[in-house]
């Protein structure tokens, strides 16, 4: 890489004009020659800067309603020609070198999610001219400087006035790498938009090509296990309210685990609108989960589900974390993550004196990522987001008892939760609290039992809680071992082929049930 280099002449060609006049304004200061296009040049001239059009350069008109303007050696050639090799061609066919490219592309993103415009608009919004402008300057980075984004001027410029107007090798490496990422995020979108639509042009979900397009968030130390290597992408344009929005407050390096059950633990607790609510994740699954008036009476009853497996586990709320909650959780357990939307000055005055504890802040939003995907053997598996949620009038009452107001209550939260339990998912619960949670279970009546195991465990009470299963009752030895652990009411999909003796079982020991219609595997 050769050291800075002088900016002598620059090409400016922007769609978005955001912050344009005062580049302008101040690169003309900087003694710069400016060139360019249509639109662009005329707001720069306007504003009494002066400036040349690239016609007047290239000798040959814009045309084609802009669809050609810059595509032309006398461009190419001065963004492309290598110093020391190409001066004699350049010269030959008088083509002026061209030392700084400031371009952004038509807006084909946003065109092409808008639902009033029309397929001829979106494909106007095919830039050509300038991604292969932005490809030759940052091609030609050992000598030309290429800004895309209005966020990168100010630096920019900064570093051209206190370098008489140069600008350092290792400046121009960066920006070109930002503008070919910025050419590939680009062309991804065109692909995805045009390989998405069928044959009557409508655009479905799942495009023939994925093309995905994500950031480097940081390195981590390693994967699942020590001996995986690891690293955290987030979306170029995060959802509000995801895990990758999270801001780390205090603590050690966060972990590609510590990440995954944050994720759990935190797409659980903010479904909760209600009350204050606190999911304790170990190992992706919520091992306690409770609703209360306060964030503290939340985390209390949600660490009594289970405390053995809260012990270095995540906790996440939905609710501003205060002094005694942060104070009651760190003087008592080892707590890998703490999650919240927000924490009191005080609470983060006591989180700092654990300075290895990880606090991350994540502002609500009510942004859900639209695709779920999961890698497999050389393969992709995409599906959209199990964001369906049952209201109690969806709800079927199938047994001779209805569910009482408070069984309704509970059923309704047990349900909640058993969509964040891996399958089979049982989760007993009583006074918006989990009683016990059986996960990951090859059979449901297992997770049935070893719910029981852990309230148990727990010195809870099963007799009078609830029951949710995430998917129906194969047979009736599911309600039979409920019931006979006390269960009063069940909240289950229903579908099976033997739901009828299922919920004759149900009617035999006295149980309410409720059918959802809706099932919540999740694997
Ligand atoms: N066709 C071309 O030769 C061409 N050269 C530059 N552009 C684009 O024209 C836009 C700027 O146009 P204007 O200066 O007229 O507002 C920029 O987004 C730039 O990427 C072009 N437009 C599209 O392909």
């Amino acid at each position: 890489m050769s050291d800075a280099i002088q900016i002598r002449r620059a090409l400016l060609s922007v769609s978005d004009k955001t912050g344009l006049l005062p580049l302008a304004a101040a690169l003309h200061e900087l003694g710069v020659e400016l060139l360019s296009t249509g639109g662009t040049a005329k707001a720069i001239r306007e504003a009494g800067i002066p400036v040349r059009d690239v016609s007047e350069v290239t000798q040959f008109p814009e045309m084609m309603d802009g669809r050609v303007k810059t595509l032309h050696p006398m461009v190419h050639g001065g963004l492309l020609g290598r110093a020391g090799l190409d001066d004699a061609v350049m010269a030959e066919h008088g083509i002026g070198a061209i030392d700084l490219l400031v371009l952004n592309l038509y807006p084909f993103a946003r065109v092409s999610a808008d639902p009033n415009s029309s397929f001829d608009d979106i494909i106007e919004n095919i830039d050509i001219g300038g991604p292969a402008m932005l490809r030759s300057a940052a091609k030609n980075f050992a000598r030309v400087t290429v800004a895309v984004d209005p966020s990168q001027y100010d630096a920019l410029l900064d570093e051209m006035r206190a370098n008489q107007g140069a600008v350092s090798a290792a400046t121009r490496f960066k920006h070109a790498v930002t503008a070919f990422n910025n050419v590939a995020f680009y062309d991804a979108c065109i692909s995805n938009y045009l390989s998405s639509l069928d044959a009557d042009g409508k655009p479905q979900l799942f495009p023939a090509q994925n093309n995905s397009n994500f950031v480097k968030v940081m390195d981590l130390r390693y994967g699942e296990n020590p001996h995986q290597h690891a690293a955290f992408y987030r979306d170029l344009w995060p959802v509000p309210g995801t895990l990758a929005t999270f801001t780390q407050l205090q603590g050690k390096e966060l972990s590609y685990n510590n990440l995954a059950d944050s994720d759990a633990a935190w797409e659980c607790v903010r479904q909760f609108k209600s009350s204050p609510a606190c999911v304790i994740v170990k190992h992706a699954n919520p091992c306690g989960v409770a609703q209360n008036d306060t964030a503290l009476q939340a985390y209390e009853r949600a660490y009594q589900t289970d405390p053995t497996s809260a012990f270095g586990g995540i906790i996440a709320f939905n609710v501003e974390v205060n002094l005694d909650t942060a104070k009651t959780i760190l003087d008592r357990q080892f707590v890998e993550v703490l999650i919240a939307p927000s924490y009191s000055d005080e609470a983060l005055a006591y989180c700092r004196k654990k300075a290895n504890v990880r606090v991350l802040q994540i502002p609500h939003g009510d942004g859900l990522n639209n695709i779920d995907v999961k890698r497999v053997g050389s393969g992709l598996l995409m599906q959209t987001q199990d964001i369906r949620t049952v209201t109690v009038d969806e709800l079927k009452v199938v047994t001779q008892l209805a569910p009482t107001a408070e069984q309704l209550r509970d059923l309704m939260f047990a349900w909640q939760v058993a969509k964040f339990v891996k399958s089979n998912a049982i989760v007993y619960a009583k006074d918006l609290q989990t009683v016990g949670v059986g996960a990951g279970q090859m059979s449901r009546v297992y997770s049935a039992r070893i719910a029981g195991i852990k309230a148990e465990d727990a010195g809870l009470v099963v007799p009078g809680s609830v029951m949710a299963s995430d998917a129906f009752f194969p047979f009736r030895d599911g309600i039979d071992a409920a019931a006979a652990a006390g269960i009063k009411a069940v909240i289950q999909p229903g579908g099976s082929m033997r739901d009828q003796e299922v919920i004759d079982a149900a009617n035999e020991h006295g149980l309410a049930m409720v059918f959802t219609g809706v099932r919540h595997f999740r694997h």
